[in-house]
């Protein structure tokens, strides 16, 4: 799909991706400030988080950064593992890894004894978006304070 031809995310978009053995099902919430507060509606049952960065937005980051110390301080979110993408690498001018980790550097004792990592992404190239979901996939499956449902794993 061409870039210019996807537009901010107002509803709910749900897509499902097999990888290896596993199902996953994504559901892309909108991240417009007006619509953060529909997160937590999903968290009972989310197996894991994606949060995405777009790491050529540094007017937004400190906003970015309280959305993510809410989400992460979330009960509903106990033990569950969390994906820190930071998109738009393919930008030359785009925050580093540091840059966004040093931004966030308030939020690490509230990540807690879950996993969490944050990798370096481009959704334009797909560089760093495989490692990422691979990586999701073999905390969700291991994870013993929130188990997969066995009919996503065969
Ligand atoms: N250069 C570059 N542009 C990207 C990349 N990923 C997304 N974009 C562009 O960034 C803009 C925003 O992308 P969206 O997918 O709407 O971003 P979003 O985070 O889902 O936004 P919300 O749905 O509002 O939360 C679009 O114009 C995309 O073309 C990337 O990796 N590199
Ligand atoms: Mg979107």
């Amino acid at each position: 799909m061409s870039l210019s031809k996807i537009t901010t995310t107002v509803g709910l978009n749900i897509g499902t991706v097999d990888v290896g053995k596993a199902r996953l099902m994504f559901w892309d919430l909108g991240g417009q400030e007006e619509l953060q507060s529909l997160w937590d509606k999903y968290y009972a049952e989310c197996h894991g988080v994606i949060y995405v960065i777009d790491s050529t937005d540094e007017e937004r980051l400190s906003e970015s950064k309280e959305a993510f110390e809410k989400m992460v301080t979330s009960e509903a979110l106990d033990g569950v593992p969390i994906l820190v993408l930071a998109n738009k690498q393919d930008v030359e001018t785009c925050l580093s890894i540091p840059d966004i980790k040093t931004a966030f550097s308030d939020c690490t004792s509230k990540i807690g004894r879950r996993d969490c990592l944050t990798q370096a992404c481009s959704a334009l190239t797909g560089k760093g978006v495989r490692e990422g979901i691979e990586w999701m996939v073999k905390c969700v499956v291991r994870n013993v304070h929130r188990p997969p449902r066995q009919r996503d794993i065969t």
